[in-house]
């Protein structure tokens, strides 16, 4: 029997993608509307989807529909506990940005802890010409080396943040689950860290359990000065908390590569604020060419081993 496969937003991935190796038909289209998938999806097999959300209403429209493959490790826009009533599998994509997201994340401390916008703010500003030293010093600069680094989240992306923190001579801590009575070895409880921390890097899951991971009762207990990396996703921080804290200068700033809603057609409390320590970057942390190569190969990898009856890495 030939399989029918559906991207249901090819245009989200700028990569190449060979042909699965078995009998199929391929559709793609570049974006899919919520109100498109049920037809799109009509006798398809294989879904794929890289943000397009799939719902438990859709999935009953969808009875021949066998594997979601999500051209992502994200799967927060999959009702995954409708997905295991429709007898529905689902497959994501491991480990492919452990280089990519973790270099995004130095990035974003190295410009926030060298205030880096602000220097070359400066010098666009003709500042550095008119000054009296070979140098300026307007704004504080501070190493890396002298700093402590809290990571939320201790599986791809967190180690390859630590491998990476420490090469820079940071010290890690890794966060133990919020709420969490007892902690395991190798973490510190999640308030310690909190408290510790200079740089906090969040990587995990988006899910009910880290929904606002960092609202109000976190930001009151990190350091003044503390900065505050989320390249997860936008769910995992409280942004009307994350605003209010940059605003009253409660902590020293943030570097986000991810928010609540994306593309932000709404408007939201961080892009609005236009604070000088808050860094924004439009989803692209994981845009490294050899992870997008590494994503494209899983992603029909994990086509080609569910049709051959040797799934893997399935979600639900
Ligand atoms: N910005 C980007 O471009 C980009 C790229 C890739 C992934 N991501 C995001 O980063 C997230 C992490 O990616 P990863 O590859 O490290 O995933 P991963 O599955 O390897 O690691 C997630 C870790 O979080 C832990 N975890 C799960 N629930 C938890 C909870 N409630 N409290 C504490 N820990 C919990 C898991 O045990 C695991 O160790 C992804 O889910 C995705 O949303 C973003
Ligand atoms: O989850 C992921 O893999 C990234 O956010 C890109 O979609």
């Amino acid at each position: 029997m030939t399989c029918k496969i559906v991207f249901l937003d090819r245009g989200s991935l700028p990569a190449t993608l060979r042909a699965p190796r078995f009998a199929h038909e391929w559709q793609d289209y570049p974006q899919t509307s919520p109100d498109q998938v049920t037809a799109r999806l009509q006798g398809a097999q294989i879904a794929i989807t890289n943000k397009v959300p799939i719902t438990r209403a859709m999935l009953q429209a969808l009875p021949d529909l066998q594997l979601i493959a999500v051209a992502a490790t994200g799967v927060n826009p999959i009702d995954l506990a409708a997905c295991r009533d429709h007898g529905v599998s689902v497959c994501n994509i491991r480990d492919y940005a452990r280089h990519t997201v973790p270099e995004h994340v130095m990035m974003l401390i190295l410009a926030l802890s060298r205030n880096l916008l602000a220097y070359r703010q400066s010098v666009d500003a003709g500042e550095w010409q008119q000054s009296s030293q070979f140098c300026l010093f307007q704004h504080p600069v501070r190493d890396l080396a002298d700093m402590t680094i809290g990571i939320f989240g201790k599986g791809s992306l967190g180690e390859g943040v630590a491998r990476l923190a420490q090469a820079f001579g940071m010290q890690v801590l890794f966060a133990e689950r919020k709420g969490e009575a007892h902690t395991r070895p190798g973490y510190i409880p999640f308030d310690e860290v909190l408290a510790q921390a200079d740089v906090i890097s969040l990587h995990l899951p988006a899910c009910d359990a880290t929904q606002h991971t960092l609202s109000h009762r976190e930001f009151a207990l990190m350091k003044r000065d503390a900065l505050v990396i989320n390249t997860a996703r936008g769910s995992l921080v409280d942004e009307f908390a994350l605003a209010e804290a940059l605003s009253q200068h409660r902590i020293g700033g943030a570097g986000l590569d991810v928010i609540s809603q994306e593309p932000p057609r709404d408007s939201n409390p961080l892009l609005d604020l236009r604070h000088p320590n808050l860094i924004i970057t439009p989803h692209c942390a994981w845009l490294g060419s050899g992870a997008l190569a590494e994503l494209s190969g899983q992603l029909i990898g994990n086509i080609e081993s569910f049709v051959a009856g040797q799934p893997h890495n399935l979600v639900t």
